[in-house]
């Protein structure tokens, strides 16, 4: 027997016992509470209302991981890859740790269904639909959007940067508690705007809003039956890896219908690149298969997908996380 082998499939076959440990950690607030300094265990362990014991097990191992760091027995540290689960880090992945679990841990368990069928692991757990089980779940919904917004300051990046001078207003489709359109309307602001989302998402929009709220506005409803008309620009994103081509191009049809021959749509979302091996991306089309039943997308997808529903993509700009792809309707 190989012995390297053996011992390399074993870590990955083990591999979520890493990334739920990690979730522990953070759940329990342990990386904020050591961003300022190095802390004895029985000290961290009755600040976080943890058993020191199994505290200790679970830092030593993601010690080994590279996250934490003992300099003395029974004396933790945060190790630099370790700072990038404080909820305050630039480039935190602290939301990104809550998101891969609960019940998305959970629909992994139904991956051989996923793999089988194409269909979404999650509705096999649960008995229904991911966003239909949030509307139903107040506080996983609330940690998903919380989730969700954690991660807009990386993804709107390219968004943020580019030349909106012949924009006067956008609606983010599927704009979850307001956080993207919030900060693209305080960087510009001659844009007004209106979030977009199911009534229940929409809801809780207020607070992200406040700084914006003479400009930005909301709607809820449904994106499969309309969005709201007229606006110049159509934001969607991280919407359309949700759903299959069939579903995401009813999504964009509906974009299509509601924006003026001359309107502008803007989707950030990841490239996917075919040769993208096991790298996020990757790992994230099969999250999304599993999640959702939908899929990361190639620039070759993005350009048919696009074209079958009335638009052109004009530009893509890479940005450090997603991209951002414009497109405009298309005349023949
Ligand atoms: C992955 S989140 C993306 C949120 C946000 N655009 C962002 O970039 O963080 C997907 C969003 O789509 C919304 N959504 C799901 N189904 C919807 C529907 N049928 N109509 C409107 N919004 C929907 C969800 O509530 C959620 O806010």
């Amino acid at each position: 027997m190989n012995q390297d082998n053996n011992a390399q499939l074993r870590r990955k076959i083990m591999g979520y016992l890493v990334s739920q440990a990690i979730f522990a950690v953070c759940e329990l607030g342990v990386p904020d509470r050591l961003a300022a300094g190095p802390m004895p265990l029985p000290e961290l362990a009755r600040d976080r209302g943890a058993d020191p014991d199994a505290l200790r097990r679970f830092l030593r191992v993601l010690a080994g991981e590279g996250l934490f760091t003992e300099p003395a027995p029974d004396l933790f540290a945060l190790a630099e890859l370790g700072e990038l689960l404080c909820t305050g880090a630039d480039g935190s992945l602290h939301h990104l740790a809550g998101l891969m679990s609960g019940e998305a841990y959970q629909a992994w368990g139904a991956a051989p269904y996923s793999v089988r069928t194409g269909a979404a692991g999650f509705d096999q757990v649960y008995g229904m639909p991911y966003f239909a089980w949030l509307a139903e779940n107040p506080a996983e919904a609330e940690r998903f959007d919380q989730g969700q917004a954690g991660l807009v300051e990386v993804r709107l990046l390219p968004l943020l940067d580019r030349d909106w001078s012949g924009v006067t207003s956008v609606v983010d489709v599927g704009g979850g508690n307001g956080m993207l359109l919030a900060r693209l309307a305080a960087r510009h602001p001659h844009l007004t705007g209106v979030v977009f989302d199911l009534p229940h998402v929409v809801e809780s929009a207020g607070p992200a809003l406040t700084e914006v709220a003479d400009r930005v506005g909301t709607a809820g409803g449904d994106f499969f039956d309309k969005v709201p008309p007229g606006a110049d620009a159509y934001v969607l994103s991280q919407i359309l890896h949700d759903w299959n081509d069939e579903r995401a191009g009813v999504i964009l049809a509906n974009c299509r219908q509601a924006m003026p021959g001359n309107g502008r749509l803007f989707i950030v979302e990841q490239i996917l690149d075919p040769d993208a091996g096991s790298g996020p991306a990757a790992l994230l089309d099969l999250h999304m298969l599993v999640l959702l039943g939908g899929r990361e997308r190639t620039r070759a997808d993005w350009e048919r997908l696009l074209h079958e529903t009335g638009f052109v993509l004009e530009s893509v700009t890479a940005g450090p996380r997603s991209s951002l792809l414009t497109a405009r309707p298309r005349t023949s």
